[in-house]
């Protein structure tokens, strides 16, 4: 074994990025490079320190990471080499970890001491608080543990609040909230705090890393949430060749997945339009759609589309060469196999 390929992800161990990268990376075989941010991940992948690397796009439940599109989107130029060349999708299940409120109760690893009596902070019914987006909501899945009322601070993952609003709403409504850079972060910082009144939201991994107690278990909104993750590499000079993707380029459609990014005229109507009507006129599926700030003007978007198919295919490649005239610019950002089919 001589490969020490290295796949810089986004970290501490226990992230759910962590997860994703060991489901498809063997850490027999690679170096695995945890990262603070999501941009270390891209500018490793771009300077050729990582060979890979492995970032989260999109959430069932919350939808797209606008960090990882910004990224693509290279407002400033930083990592124009980066292309995407695969996906995993990862169940996620969050809990609330910290320590119960009485100290003397101690905090053995991963053990939950719960306290029936107590399980309900004091402005909390259980039931979630109506909002305008959801003016009936239900109840919230989980219940606490334990009593929540010493809880002061919690900490995740911006993407993590949107995945469980109901029970934050339901048990923790009004405690001050700080974004950090990763759920297992969360759960390092609350490790550390010796007041014993923060909490955060991560995994379960996290808590047997971390020793802190589960306080909540499968907090999230959705009980089927999951995050899917995309694995990076830096373009090579194959990618630019007039044959790429051509050896295979017959396969079915469904069996793959691209992304690409273009801008359109601000000025021109119909100028959107246009553009997608290329995609339906060579029969290409789209599959998720998401406009982002371009950074050209304000108002001005950059639009990402992923569609079935890949770049080699006689209908992508064409696709992409009447794209070519109807758009201002447009940027390929990779194809790779689509995780939910099986090729045929
Ligand atoms: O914070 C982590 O653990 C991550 O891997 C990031 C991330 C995300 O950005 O979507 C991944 C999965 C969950 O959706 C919440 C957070």
């Amino acid at each position: 074994m001589q490969s020490c390929e290295q796949i810089a992800y986004l970290g501490p161990k226990a992230s759910y990025t962590h997860q994703a990268t060991l489901s498809a990376f063997n850490s027999d075989n690679y170096t695995f490079s945890p990262q603070t941010t999501i941009e270390d991940v891209f500018s490793q992948v771009q300077s050729g320190k990582a060979d890979f690397g492995v970032v989260p796009f999109e959430n069932s439940t919350n939808g797209s990471v606008v960090f990882t599109l910004d990224l693509f989107a290279d407002q400033n130029a930083k990592h124009p080499d980066i292309v995407v060349c695969g996906e995993r999708y990862v169940e996620v299940h969050h809990c609330l970890l910290g320590r119960p409120a009485a100290a003397t109760q101690g905090h053995a690893t991963g053990q939950t001491k719960a306290v029936p009596d107590e399980t309900k902070s004091p402005s909390s019914s259980g039931h979630a608080t109506p909002i305008p987006g959801n003016p009936t909501p239900s109840n919230s899945r989980a219940a606490p543990l334990t009593s929540l009322s010493h809880i002061k601070k919690l900490y995740s993952h911006p993407q993590a609040w949107g995945q469980c609003k109901t029970f934050l709403s339901c048990y923790l409504k009004g405690v001050e909230r700080q974004d950090v850079s990763s759920t297992s972060r969360a759960a390092e910082l609350v490790a550390a705090d010796e007041t014993n009144t923060t909490a955060a939201i991560s995994s379960g991994i996290a808590a047997q890393m971390t020793g802190l107690d589960f306080l909540a278990r499968d907090i999230e909104d959705e009980k089927d949430n999951a995050t899917r993750f995309l694995i990076l590499r830096r373009r090579s000079l194959e990618d630019t060749s007039p044959s790429f993707g051509k050896e295979n380029g017959q396969e079915q459609a469904q069996a793959y997945k691209s992304l690409l990014s273009f801008t359109v005229s601000h000025t021109n109507a119909g100028a959107l339009a246009d553009a997608l009507a290329v995609f339906k006129t060579h029969g290409i599926n789209l599959t998720s759609i998401n406009p982002r700030p371009s950074g050209e003007a304000p108002w001005h978007y950059m639009f990402f589309v992923e569609f079935s198919g890949k770049r080699g295919q006689t209908a992508v490649d064409d696709t992409l060469t009447g794209l070519d005239k109807v758009v201002r610019s447009w940027r390929w950002l990779g194809s790779w196999d689509n995780a939910l089919q099986q090729k045929q």
